[in-house]
Formats: structure tokens, sequence, C-alpha cells
């Protein structure tokens, strides 16, 4: 069996999902005429071609203007659905995905609509095609403070629906810092902790994201590699990091995806999860993460199964659950 094949059979969890970066072109155009809201494109092809980043906010311009054609709960639904289906054919069976309620509420869409329509395309992802998941709500950075703790209250009433905040948006300039007290608040409601760090900010940065978030979790992380003290404090501790590939190779966070730090991450004894991001902006849903990265810098099929595992272990999935799915992971490697 070819590795291409392996990976696309092996069961993975997928832990750096934006919602909103799953929006494929084709939904944005019928979303659009749904919904009558006039977007910038005249064809799914234009649409596909202004997907030339130089950065992360070149990006994040485009990702923010692009959820404006999002505006029912039944919208909401079908955005994470197709997003469940396009992972269970690449055999993703449990994924925890970001949302950016403030992108919704901001444009006047209330909290109840956008967490009631994912939450709805969860379920129907769960009884339709097996597979599990958790939503994280994501406070944006380029935010201030208040507004994310007016976010914090207003998913009070939601909170079981919810498995955990996030951190993203804009990273330089806005550190993880400004948001110690909102990171306090959920934690003390007994939510589990993400923040992107490390993404395009300094390794600083990612001491703080430790220090003063206390995440259970840490996205990207890649700028941590310039650091020596702090690869040896990930490793010792055992954080997970959720990396993205495609999405470092479109935000020229790499030059090539020859570069990429997984297999130095890995060396390093670092707890490395392969995750898509945002995949209809970066062209690639989970296992062409792994198939194109395994190609560029030559991973094994041993790898590649210690990525899958960690995907599992790194979750917030009971302990229970982890040691069943991984055991399903080690079942499969062994088998092919
Ligand atoms: N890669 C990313 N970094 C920061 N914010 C984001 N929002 C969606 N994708 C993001
Ligand atoms: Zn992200």
């Amino acid at each position: 069996m070819s590795l291409d094949a392996f990976i696309a059979g092996l069961p993975k969890a997928e832990l750096h999902l934006h919602i909103e970066g799953s929006l494929e072109p084709e939904l944005m155009f019928e979303l659009a005429q749904r919904n009558g809201v006039a977007i910038p494109y005249d064809s799914v092809e234009a649409v596909r071609a202004a997907y030339d980043f130089s950065n992360l906010q070149d990006f994040l311009d485009i990702y923010y203007a692009g959820a404006a054609v999002l505006l029912t709960r039944q919208d909401f639904e079908d955005l994470a659905f197709a997003y469940f289906q396009r992972a269970a054919a690449d055999n993703v069976r449990h994924a925890e995905i970001f949302f950016d309620p403030q992108t919704h509420t901001d444009r006047g869409v209330p909290f109840p609509v956008v967490v009631e329509g994912l939450i709805a395309g969860m379920d129907r992802a769960k009884a339709e095609l097996g597979v599990t998941s958790g939503l994280i709500l994501s406070f944006l950075r380029h935010l201030s403070e208040d507004e994310a703790f007016a976010t914090l209250e207003a998913a009070k009433p939601y909170l079981h629906h919810f498995i955990g905040v996030g951190l993203d948006s804009s990273e330089v300039g806005h550190p993880p810092s400004k948001f110690q007290r909102v990171f306090a608040a959920a934690r003390e409601l007994g939510l589990k902790l993400c923040a992107h760090a490390g993404e395009e900010g300094p390794p600083e940065y990612v001491r703080e994201a430790l220090d003063l978030l206390h995440i259970d979790r840490m996205d990207h992380g890649n700028r941590s590699m310039e650091d020596e003290a702090l690869i040896a404090r990930l490793a010792a501790e055992q954080m997970t990091l959720t990396v993205c590939p495609l999405s470092n190779l479109k935000l020229c966070v790499v030059k090539d995806l020859k570069d990429h730090p997984v297999p130095e991450m890995l060396r390093r004894g670092l707890h490395v999860t392969l995750n898509s991001d945002d995949p209809s902006y970066f062209g690639g849903y989970v296992n062409a993460n792994y198939i194109q990265l395994a190609e560029a810098v030559g991973l094994t099929r041993e790898q590649v199964t210690q990525l899958a595992k960690n995907s599992f272990e790194g979750s917030f999935l009971s302990d229970a659950d982890k040691a069943a799915r991984i055991a399903e992971v080690e079942a499969y490697a062994a088998a092919n």
C-alpha cells in the first residue's frame, strides 16, 4: 500500500479547524444567492483566484468578508455539515472545531443563531457520518478585552455546548497577555483553553500563552523553534501543538513545504498534530496536509501513525475515549 493510501485510511482527529474557514466558494455563492447578499466576485474561479496571500492579515481580510454570507441557523448548519462530509471522506473520526462568534454578532447575527446552527450540523455529523465533535469558542484578538468578556457573557447560557475557548485573528501586536483575565474566567467556567501562538508572533508570545493564559493546547507554535529553552519546555510538558502545514505555506510562514519544521519538531520530542486550519482558503483538508507534507519532507509510515495517535491524545476526549481511539489507529497500522 502506498503511503498516500495508508494516510487516507488512517483514523484521525482534527484539532485545528475554523469552521468559517471551511466555507467553500460554491457554498459561498449558494448562500449569497439564498440570502440576497452581494459578494465582490462573479464566479467560483474568481473567488479561488483571490486566495493568494502574503501574510496572515491578507487572508483574514478575505476570510472575514466571506463570512458575510452566513446569516441564518440553516446557513451555519449547512456550513458545519459540509465540513464534516469532507472530514469523514478523509477518515477524520473526531473534530474539535473553532468558531468566531464576534465575526457574526458584530454583523447583527444573534449568538444563538450561530451556536444552534453549528450544533445542529455537529449532531447530524454524529448521526449520519459517525464523526464526533466539540465546539471551541474563539475570541478575536484584534478586538478588546471588554469585547471578549461580553462574548463570554453571551456564551454562558450555552456553556454546555462548548468544550473550550480559543484565541485567533491578527497575532502581532495582540499578545496573549491582553486576554489573561478572560482566559482565567473561562477556566473558572470549566472550559479548556487553546490559543494561536507563534504563527507570526515571536517566541515571547508562546511563553505568555503558557505562563499567563495557562493553555491546555497550542495552535501552530511554529516560532517556538527559534528558542532552544522553549523547545525543551514544550517537549517536557508534552504540550500538543496543532500544526497546519498548508496554512503555513499559503500564509508564507514557510517558504516551501520542504522547509516545514514538523520533522525537527518530531525529532525534538514535541507533541505535534497535523490539521487544516482553513481548508477552503488554503487548498486542502486533513489528508492533503498529511500527504503533501509527507511528500515534501519524507515522513515515514511510523511518523504518520504517530501524528494520528497524537491527534487523539491531544484531543479533549475522555481518557477512556482517547485510549479506544488510539487503539484503532494502532490496529489500522498493524493491519496495513
Ligand atoms: N491561521 C489563523 N491564524 C489566526 N487567526 C485565524 N483565523 C482563522 N484562521 C486563522
Ligand atoms: Zn487557526
